[in-house]
């Protein structure tokens, strides 16, 4: 049978030490924090910032971010829709395996498709996939363009760039949107707060 189908003969393995055991060793509840936006929007400068604010109160976290996780697991994957689909998915389950660990796992990648996004909510308990929007004009991220990565694809010399020839599909109703206040952003320790009062709010920054 190919990998794609659903395994059979195999039985799920319990552990005695479980979810909400070593929930209650870390004071805190596991969960994803998945942050979605366009290339050059401050993905990974928020998920350092929350990961940062969350460790100075005492509470475990862990990133996967898209570029990182490209040098490993997900070596083997290009940028078409595919293949982004495949990066968003297996990132989705390690996120999950760290959420049972009890661990605050931050995602940071651009996912630009809705329906990826939505297959990875749907793997987690009701609340625990918290969807976060970098909702930052692309013309803003491009004059950024903190790796030239734009002025390539401008050039032609990228293909399927997001927001330059390949699409982004913004959320429609996810948990967090941390947008532009007027010209400028906000600072990213602010939106760092924000998600951390959301994280608060709903009980996750305790078992
Ligand atoms: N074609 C194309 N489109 C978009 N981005 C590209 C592309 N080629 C390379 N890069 C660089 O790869 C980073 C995005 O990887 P992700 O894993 O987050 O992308 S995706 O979620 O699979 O769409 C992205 O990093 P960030 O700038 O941090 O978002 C880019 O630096
Ligand atoms: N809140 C912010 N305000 C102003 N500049 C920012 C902010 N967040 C990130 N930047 C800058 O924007 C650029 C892209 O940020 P980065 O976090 O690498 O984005 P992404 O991970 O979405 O590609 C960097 O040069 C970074 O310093």
């Amino acid at each position: 049978m190919s990998t794609m189908e659903n395994p059979t003969n195999i039985v799920w393995h319990k552990s005695p030490v479980e979810k909400l055991d070593r929930q209650h060793l870390l004071q805190q509840k596991g969960c994803a924090i998945w942050i979605t936006g366009l290339s050059g929007s401050g993905k990974s400068t928020v998920a350092c910032a929350l990961s940062q604010g969350l460790h100075m109160r005492g509470k475990l976290t862990y990133i996967l971010d898209g570029d990182n996780v490209r040098h490993g697991l997900n070596r083997d994957l290009s940028f078409k829709a595919e293949d982004r689909a495949e990066n968003i998915r297996r990132i989705a389950e390690v996120a999950k395996l760290f959420a049972d660990a009890g661990i605050i796992c931050i995602a940071s990648l651009i996912s630009p498709y809705r329906k990826d996004r939505d297959v990875c909510r749907a793997l987690f308990p009701e609340g625990d996939f918290i969807e976060v929007f970098m909702d930052v004009p692309l013309h803003v991220c491009e004059n950024r363009d903190p790796k030239g990565l734009y002025k390539l694809a401008r050039a032609g010399k990228i293909k399927g760039f997001t927001g330059v020839d390949d699409p982004y599909e913004p959320p429609l109703n996810c948990e967090i949107v941390l947008q532009q206040k007027g010209r400028d952003c906000a600072p990213p320790g602010e939106m760092a707060e924000t998600v951390i009062s959301y994280l608060e709010e709903k009980g996750y920054l305790q078992a």
